[in-house]
């Protein structure tokens, strides 16, 4: 059912403090501290020019050596024209900016629409409804792009052929990626992730967090994992974001026109736990909104998912999660809330002596 009453944040009249609904209870409210710049720890910063030429071994080695130390890394030189970004950015800000009707015509909770809009909280029946997060989202499925575009919206004008743009190019950094990760993980088959494990549609959120009036009292996002295999984030050029490292949260600076790269469970699982899915939240801030892209590439419907046969063996790398297929993975996702250790453990071989 679409809600009558539902209201995107960032049509709410502009007030000087949080609506009750959206004031986290304290347990879940980041501490002041963590409110500040902690810049003790910065994410490697990768630059992938010279990945066909002499670099690429390099590049391969800081990937692989980010990847399993942090989670999480920004890559620059990445191939993906300034325009492309910034047109996008400018579309997706300027949806926002429509009038109210035009964007909730949009609403839904049905996650099988290729495009909707979203509000609140990160999924729509994970959280329960009383404990709201101060996000606005469209939630789209941008690639293949001629399969998808005619069910994006017309308005505002350039939306549909930005989008195609930006969905084409950052599939294809994925792909650079993720061809770069097969050659680190010692993957024979460097088009290991080319068939199905990147098959399914590419879903992107747009998130929107408009001005705060107290980032005290609550989150953009909540703390969580991404699911599928790759995620490629545009951010912007204002903070929010914190990935957690050694049981604290460190920022993840703005970079203008970098990307940040990081994986999902899926990936954890296929690599067998050598590139981790990292927990990851949003801040808000009381000066200005913030916009971000985000894009998930996960596998097609029929593909099965298991550690990769070229990374264990069956002497010292024995696989830790069993093969499973999508519609398992939802089921496990949807009933563990997606909570890491429950999620993984639904998928852990238990080895007996
Ligand atoms: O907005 C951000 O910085 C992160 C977004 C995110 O984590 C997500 O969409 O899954
Ligand atoms: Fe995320």
């Amino acid at each position: 059912m679409e809600s009558p009453t539902m209201k995107l944040i960032c049509d709410l009249p502009s007030a000087n403090s949080i609506p009750d609904n959206y004031v986290l209870p304290l347990e879940k409210r980041p501490c002041n501290q963590e409110l500040g710049d902690d810049l003790s720890v910065t994410l490697p910063v990768i630059d992938l020019q010279e990945t066909l030429g002499h670099g690429r071994q390099q590049i391969i080695g800081e990937i692989m050596e980010a990847g399993k130390e942090f989670g999480f890394f920004q890559v620059v030189n990445h191939g993906v024209e300034e325009d492309v970004i910034k047109g996008f950015r400018e579309a997706a800000t300027e949806f926002f900016r429509m009038p109210e009707e035009a964007k909730l015509k949009y609403y839904s909770t049905d996650m099988s629409k290729a495009f909707r809009v979203f509000s609140g909280s990160i999924t729509s029946h994970t959280d329960t409804n009383d404990i709201r997060y101060w996000r606005d989202c469209l939630k789209i499925r941008c690639y293949p792009v001629d399969k998808l575009m005619h069910h994006w919206p017309s308005q505002p004008e350039m939306f549909r052929e930005r989008l195609a743009k930006y969905a084409v190019a950052v599939k294809e950094l994925g792909r650079r990626l993720l061809g770069l990760i097969a050659e680190g993980l010692g993957l024979a088959n460097h088009e290991f992730f080319e068939g199905g494990l990147t098959g399914g549609d590419m879903m992107m959120n747009v998130n929107y967090y408009p001005a705060c009036p107290d980032p005290s009292l609550t989150l953009g996002i909540r703390p969580h994992s991404d699911r599928f295999i790759l995620t490629v984030l545009s951010q912007g050029d204002v903070s929010g974001l914190q990935a957690s490292y050694k049981g604290r949260w460190i920022r993840v600076q703005p970079i203008h026109n970098a990307f940040v790269i990081n994986f999902g469970f899926q990936m954890e699982i296929v690599t067998n736990g050598v590139l981790k899915s990292v927990e990851h939240r949003v801040l808000t801030n009381s000066a200005t909104g913030r916009l971000t892209v985000a894009t998930f590439t996960r596998p097609s419907m029929d593909c099965m998912i298991g550690p990769a046969p070229g990374v264990v063996n069956e002497g010292t790398n024995s696989p830790k999660y069993r093969t499973f297929t999508g519609d398992e993975f939802t089921e496990a996702f949807e009933a563990t809330t997606g909570r890491r250790e429950p999620l993984l453990d639904f998928f852990k071989i238990r080895h007996t002596q």
